[in-house]
């Protein structure tokens, strides 16, 4: 298998070896599903967790890949051992941090630690030793649009010269430190500016990936199912539970902020091209999204509703969404994106990819994996206080 794959310039792909941290997280999961299915390369897997590759590594030596994923249980934060696993790699991606944006100004200290400081040994590891590195930033280091600012009236707010975010051109506009919501784009975009610098500076070998809303399987956790009952999860994860607890899914401030999101599938393709591509991959920050599956927040909610409906075969909920306001709903010092439009020029100029799926389709697949997955186990939480 391994000589038949050929990269986008029609160079045979050499098998590698990737230390991956975050592997155990949603998107780390996909990726190393994907990496172990469809390609030759090993990965010595890098997170606190492996609950979401599990399926991957157990029972031990039983797949045909069993000898190409290693999971190393560590915390990046104190852990000497992880300069000899990024020396022992070709490449290195990470993927940790804390990156739910309830904690964001719940606890600002620990969101910078994680996506900034923690991820400063990685940097460095890899620039010391010449290894390759693919950090995971986000679409959030763009905060808000220009054209928020503008009046609601103004006709240049469809220009999307206003609005269109673009890796080269766009600025990051947060709002001010009170409002703790931008602690974690604060962070990335610092970051971000390291990686760059070690690469002007001293020639690191990097891509930056920033990723628009993917969602998929295995995002988040479900409050009191397989995650803290008081915890609060991204948005697919906290509408999921609504309509597996048929509750009124909640809009945060009426659920008029907009987002564009993309399949999780989708969106591996584009980092496997990175991976396999590094000449054409190297030295670029890439928006990763699909700017075709643009909705607003109370939009998605009515999307999910029927979708869950058509999947689970049960009826649509007579009150099917409550506004919330934002101090509510995540506490002091949130704040939001207004609306998150991808420019695709770089990834498609450089790796000719486009993502496929619809909003439709990627909510009847993962709608149908949260039904399958957890309806029972709702069932039975819902059951069990009245059993008592
Ligand atoms: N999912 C998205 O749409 C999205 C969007 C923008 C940015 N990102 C970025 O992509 C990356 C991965 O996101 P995700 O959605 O898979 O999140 P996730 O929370 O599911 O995965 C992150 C993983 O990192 C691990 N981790 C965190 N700190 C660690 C530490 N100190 N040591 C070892 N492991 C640690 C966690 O245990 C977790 O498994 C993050 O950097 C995130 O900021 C994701
Ligand atoms: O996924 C991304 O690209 C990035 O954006 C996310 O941020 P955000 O999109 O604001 O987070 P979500 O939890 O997915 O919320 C989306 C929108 O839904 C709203 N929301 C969320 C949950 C809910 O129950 N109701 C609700 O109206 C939020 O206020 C927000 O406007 C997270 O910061 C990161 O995972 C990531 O960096």
């Amino acid at each position: 298998m391994a000589s038949a794959r050929v990269d986008l310039d029609g160079n045979p792909i050499k098998a590698m070896t990737i230390c991956m941290i975050g592997a155990g997280g949603f998107i780390g999961s996909h990726l190393c599903e994907k990496l172990m299915a469809e390609t030759p390369h090993t990965v010595l897997a890098v997170d606190v967790y492996n609950d979401k590759i599990k399926h991957l590594l157990e029972p031990a030596g039983s797949h045909p890949w069993s000898d190409r994923i290693q999971f190393h249980r560590l915390n990046i934060k104190h852990d000497s051992r992880l300069e000899g696993l990024i020396k022992m790699a070709d490449l290195t991606i990470n993927l940790a941090a804390i990156c739910t944006p309830a904690d964001y100004n719940t606890r600002p200290l620990d969101t910078i630690y994680s996506n900034f400081i923690d991820a400063l040994p990685v940097v460095k590891y890899c620039s010391e030793n010449g290894k390759r590195l693919i950090h995971f930033s986000t679409c959030e280091v763009y905060g808000k649009t220009i054209g928020s600012f503008l009046p609601k009236d103004s006709p240049l707010r469809q220009d999307p010269e206003y609005y269109v975010l673009k890796e080269d051109a766009s600025p990051c506009i947060f709002g001010s430190i009170e409002k703790q919501r931008w602690s974690y784009a604060c962070a990335k975009q610092l970051i971000e500016r390291l990686i760059y610098a070690e690469g002007a500076e001293n020639g690191m070998e990097f891509s930056i990936v920033r990723p628009f809303n993917w969602i998929g399987p295995r995002m988040d956790f479900i409050p009191g199912i397989d995650g803290p009952s008081e915890g609060v999860p991204r948005v697919l994860a906290c509408f999921s539970n609504n309509l597996l607890r048929h509750e009124p899914l909640k809009l945060v401030d009426g659920g008029q902020s907009q987002r564009t999101f993309v399949y999780i599938k989708d969106a591996i393709e584009a980092v496997l091209l990175m991976i396999e591509n590094p000449a054409r991959a190297n030295g670029h920050i890439f928006n990763v999204g699909n700017p075709n599956n643009e909705v607003t927040v109370r939009q998605l909610a009515e999307m999910m509703i029927q979708v869950y409906s058509k999947v689970s075969g049960e009826p649509s909920l007579e009150v099917p969404t409550v506004d919330v306001s934002s101090q509510e709903f995540y506490g002091v010092g949130y704040d939001d994106s207004d609306k998150r439009i991808p420019d695709m020029t770089i990834i498609n100029r450089q790796l000719g990819w486009n993502p496929k799926t619809s909003l439709w389709d990627l909510l009847e697949s993962t709608l149908t994996y949260q039904h399958r997955t957890y309806a029972e186990a709702v069932k039975q939480a819902i059951a069990k206080p009245a059993a008592n």
